[in-house]
């Protein structure tokens, strides 16, 4: 059900490039409060849709349908105005090499910025952004000498830094935000996402279904750009969906501290 009054809300969404559909009329909703897991196989359009409710598809990209955040479309917004109310934590950012992590996450102020530039309030969200991203660590260290894990914590600090003043609405997207992390850092990134989703949406995409089904709240399954379903991570991810959907025999676990999904090839 699309719509969400508090949240974000995606209602017919549709990306197409040279006339190839990306993302065919795909409606789903992320309510605030709650971590909304967005799965579906390779190619199935998932960073396509993040990348358009942020308002980031390359030039020629066609778009149409709404996103609507707190009930108030996003479309239309001046980049400006939309980049203030949504992050975008992509797994490959163009990051230049020679920037600190600090001076990274520093721009994730930018949209905030009119003319007086950097305050000194700026400063003291660009410090608990680290901190909360555990990355203050990290702070001068060049972007170009950071492991994976490392760059994917100042991506994530960037995007926290990029939040508005407390008690406007904004939304969090995060493609893929457990890629390159260790076991550690995954439980320790959860944790984090999981404060963040306190008063706000948070949508992440994610491969591994048993992470999804454990850490998120609601399941959007996507194939070919389109929605499949829509629910609680038991409802949606069900064996029967994860065979017709990825083609693979899943036998899915439940158990009180998380859900466990093993698989097997398809046998003929
Ligand atoms: N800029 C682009 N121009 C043309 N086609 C694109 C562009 N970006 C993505 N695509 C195509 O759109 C489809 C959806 O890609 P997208 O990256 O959104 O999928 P995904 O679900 O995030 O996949 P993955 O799980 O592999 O990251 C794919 O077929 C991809 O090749």
């Amino acid at each position: 059900m699309s719509g969400a009054r508090h949240g974000l809300a995606v209602e017919r969404l549709s990306v197409a490039v040279r006339g190839r559909a990306l993302v065919d009329g795909a409606s789903w909703s992320a309510p605030a409060g709650q971590i909304t897991a967005l799965v579906g196989p390779n190619g199935a359009g998932k960073s396509t849709m993040l990348r358009a409710i942020a308002g980031v598809l390359p030039e020629r990209a066609t778009r149409a349908g709404a996103v609507l955040l707190d009930g108030a479309r996003l479309d239309g917004l001046p980049a400006r105005e939309r980049a203030r109310r949504i992050a975008l934590v992509e797994q490959s950012t163009d990051a230049v090499p020679q920037l600190t992590a600090r001076e990274a996450v520093r721009l994730g102020r930018t949209p905030h910025h009119r003319m007086l530039g950097f305050s000194l309030g700026d400063e003291r969200l660009v410090e608990a952004a680290l901190a909360d991203a555990g990355a203050t660590g990290l702070a001068e260290r060049q972007l170009g000498e950071l492991s994976g894990g490392e760059l994917q914590r100042v991506h994530l600090a960037r995007a926290l830094a990029q939040r508005p003043a407390v008690g406007q609405p904004s939304a969090l997207l995060l493609d893929e935000p457990t890629n390159h992390l260790d076991v550690a850092w995954q439980l320790e990134l959860l944790a984090l996402v999981r404060r963040l989703a306190d008063d706000r949406p948070v949508v992440m995409t994610v491969h591994d279904l048993g992470l999804a089904a454990t850490h998120a709240d609601r399941v959007v399954l996507v194939d070919r750009g389109r929605v499949l379903a829509e629910g609680s991570p038991d409802a949606v991810l069900t064996a029967e969906r994860i065979r017709s959907v990825y083609g693979v025999e899943a036998t899915i676990d439940a158990a009180p501290d998380g859900v466990a999904i093993r698989y097997r090839r398809l046998t003929a």
